[in-house]
Order: C-alpha cells, then structure tokens, then sequence
C-alpha cells in the first residue's frame, strides 16, 4: 500500500511535470542526460580523480564498451569479496562515476573470482569494533546502497557464485539478476548471525520475491540454491556458470532497446519513495545498526560465527 500509494503520486507528479515540461523534467534531465559512445576501453583500477573510473585500488575491475555504453563493473576482494569498507567505497564511487559518465547506459555487476559473487559484509569489520567504526561502516553500505538503487542505468547482477547477505543486497538493488547454475546459494541469512535487515533491504526482499515468501525467508535466514531462487523470483534468470557474463550482456542488449528516459523515469517511480524514506531516516538507521551489532549477545553469535566459518575447512 505504501509503495502503491507513492509511486502513485510520484507517477502523476512526473506525468504532470513531463505534460508541462516544468522545472522537475529538465532538472531530471541534466542530472541523466543519455547519449553513446564507441570503442572497447579497459579500466583496470576505478580511480579517484582526473579520468574516468577510480578509486585508489585494484578492487573494482571496470570494463567499458563505448559502442554499447555497456559497463562491466568486477568485484576483486580476493578470496570472497567480502565488503570491507575499501570495496564499498570503491563500488559506491564506481557506480557514481558511471552514472555521470553521459555515455553510459548499462551497468553489470559481477565477480572477478567465478564461484563466490560476494559473501556480504566483511564481517571481521563487526566483530570487536567501536560503536564508531561499525556507524562509519554502516554509512557505507547505505552509500553503496543508495547509489546502486538509485541508478538510472540498467543495472544487471550476474550472479557467478555464492550471494549471501550483502552479496544478495547487491542483487536485489539491480534491476535484473542471472545466476549461475548449480550448488549455488542465495538470500538473506542476517538472523543466522543474531541480525536482523535494515527495513529498506527487507522492503527490497518484499518487492521482488513478494510478501509472504520474504517474510519467511528473512525470519529463517533462508539462503537457497540456484534453482529454488529462480522458483521463488529472487533471481530471473540461471545459466551455467562460464555463460553467466554472455547471457547477461545479451539481456541488456534487450533492455537497451527499451528508450533510456521512459525506462529511467519508470524506475525512479518506484524506487523514489524508498530512497527517500532512507535518506530521511540515515541516521536513525545507523543507531539503529551500530546499537544491535554491539550488542553483548549480538557479539557472541557473531564469535560463534566466524568460529564455524573456519572450522568448515
Ligand atoms: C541491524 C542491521 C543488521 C544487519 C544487516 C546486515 C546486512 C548484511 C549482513 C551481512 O552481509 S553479514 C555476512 C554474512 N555472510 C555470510 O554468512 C557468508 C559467509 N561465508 C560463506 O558462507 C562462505 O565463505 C562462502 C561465501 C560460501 C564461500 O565459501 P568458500 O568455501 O569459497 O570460502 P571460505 O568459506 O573458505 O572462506 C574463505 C575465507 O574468507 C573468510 N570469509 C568468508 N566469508 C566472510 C565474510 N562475510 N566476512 C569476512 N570473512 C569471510 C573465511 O572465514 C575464510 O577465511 P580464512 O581463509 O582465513 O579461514
């Protein structure tokens, strides 16, 4: 009802303004512009300053196809891309820099290292941590968050590998996912660690998958396999692992069919409402997160955590 309610007046307001051609329209505009490009570019590093792409390491791999405005953006935090604050940083300013960049117009999300797309939050960085470091964390997966969700590219995860947690938020905050086939994982596992999702994660689980089945899914931690993902529309799409990449750029072949503004207006409808309630309630949120995550017993199921990650080997 929320989101119906919203986006409803969000859509009649765009409708409006776009009728009109008002200020909102050409305001939308100049912050998306559309355009492309050609020739193949390789970045190897996302960089900070000067050309595009930075960052000040080698943990976001880019890949730019100027003719398509098709950027390939790989995950490279060897052994599991686990998002430590460098990664989050270096995805929030990637995914920042491409929505600038006037000749992009689609982004794929994906792993460096095939068989583990990412294996979410570092969670070294929430155990025995000041009530200062695990806030400042936090900000940066709201950062990374917001700047992914919020996108007017295309946004497609290709999904080689294991997504648990915060792998599988970074999913969820694209507009499309293809996963590997095969014993492959999937979900949002928080209350097997004694956490429980933010609300805007869990009304991104809602959106896709739908009431019921997110409900029960984030009460139970549930991580499912490839196929059971694709069951329940986690995932839209299963493709042999070496295949993920090719199917996923020829589905954005598809989309970029679809006109850029219309496709971007439509997802910002529904998106707008979210992104906002997050912005307005950030700090709130990462009382929120830090409070719960320093918790004594909280502490204890994340020790007990890590303990049965490496007693698995
Ligand atoms: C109030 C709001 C609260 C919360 C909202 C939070 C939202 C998000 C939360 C999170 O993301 S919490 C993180 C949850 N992640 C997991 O549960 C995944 C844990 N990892 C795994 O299951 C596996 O590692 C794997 C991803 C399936 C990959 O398995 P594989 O066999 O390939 O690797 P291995 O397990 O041997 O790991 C290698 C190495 O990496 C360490 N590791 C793994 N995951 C993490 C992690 N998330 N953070 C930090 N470190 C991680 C693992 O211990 C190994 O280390 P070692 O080589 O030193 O033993």
């Amino acid at each position: 009802v929320r989101n119906s309610l919203i986006s409803g007046n969000e859509t009649i307001k765009m409708a409006l303004t776009i009728a009109v051609g008002g200020r909102v329209w050409r305001k939308f505009f100049k912050t998306f512009p559309f355009r492309s490009n050609s020739a193949l570019k390789r970045f190897p590093t996302c960089r900070a300053n000067g050309r595009l792409y930075s960052t000040s390491s080698d943990v976001v791999l880019v890949r730019k196809d100027e003719e398509s405005g098709i950027a390939t953006v790989r995950m490279n935090n060897p052994p599991v891309n686990s998002l430590n604050p460098t990664l989050m940083v270096a995805l929030r300013s990637c995914f920042e820099e491409l929505e600038k960049d006037k000749t992009c117009r689609a982004l794929i999300l994906t792993s460096q290292k095939p068989k583990v797309f990412s294996a979410g939050l570092d969670i070294l960085q929430l155990y025995q941590k000041s009530p200062d470091h695990v806030a400042q964390f936090w900000e940066k997966v709201q950062d990374m968050w917001l700047a992914l969700y919020g996108s007017r590219l295309i946004t497609m995860a290709a999904i080689n590998g294991h997504c648990p947690a915060a792998g599988c938020l970074l999913g969820l905050a694209c507009d499309y996912r293809i996963m590997a086939e095969g014993n492959f994982r999937i979900g949002l596992n928080e209350t097997q660690l004694d956490l429980v999702a933010p609300f805007w994660l869990r009304q991104t689980m809602i959106d896709v998958i739908g009431y019921r089945q997110a409900e029960m899914a984030l009460m139970i931690g549930a991580l499912y396999p490839s196929d059971k993902a694709l069951q329940l529309g986690l995932v839209d799409k299963l493709a042999p692992i070496e295949d993920v990449q090719t199917v996923a750029e020829e589905e954005v072949k598809n989309w970029l069919k679809i006109p850029d503004q219309a496709r971007a207006i439509t997802k910002m409808a529904s998106r707008k409402p979210l992104l906002d309630e997050l912005r307005r309630r950030k700090q709130e949120d990462i009382q929120t997160f830090r409070d719960e995550t320093t918790r004594e017993s909280v502490q204890k199921s994340i020790q007990q955590y890590l303990e049965k990650l490496k007693a698995k080997k």
